[in-house]
């Protein structure tokens, strides 16, 4: 079972450009076009997919959200943080 991260070590993990709402990390970005946007999106699905740990993604023109939960475990856990330094890596590659 992935433990349930407290506020505190979630602060301490909050990764520069993402934002802490409760038991929600997120992300918001503005890509260069929609098919870049795409691109990215299409790119997070594979490592989503590859770790078994999926975020919501809010799509809006070249504006992407990404949005990290442990649903499973009704809190912020460590795959939350590992699959957002997942995406900051694609977002540095674009
Ligand atoms: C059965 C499957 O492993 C689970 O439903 C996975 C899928 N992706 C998931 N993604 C997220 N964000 N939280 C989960 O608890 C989760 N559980």
């Amino acid at each position: 079972m992935t433990e349930i991260l407290s506020d505190s070590e979630a602060d301490l993990r909050l990764r520069t450009g993402w934002t802490r709402s409760g038991s929600v990390i997120s992300r918001e970005v503005e890509l260069a076009s929609f098919p870049q946007a795409i691109e990215v999106v299409d790119r997070v699905a594979e490592l989503a997919e590859a770790a078994d740990h999926h975020p919501d993604i809010d799509i809006r023109w070249r504006t992407l959200t990404f949005r990290l939960s442990t649903h499973s475990a009704g809190g912020l856990t460590a795959k939350d943080f590992d699959l957002a330094a997942r995406i900051d890596e694609v977002l540095g590659s674009v």
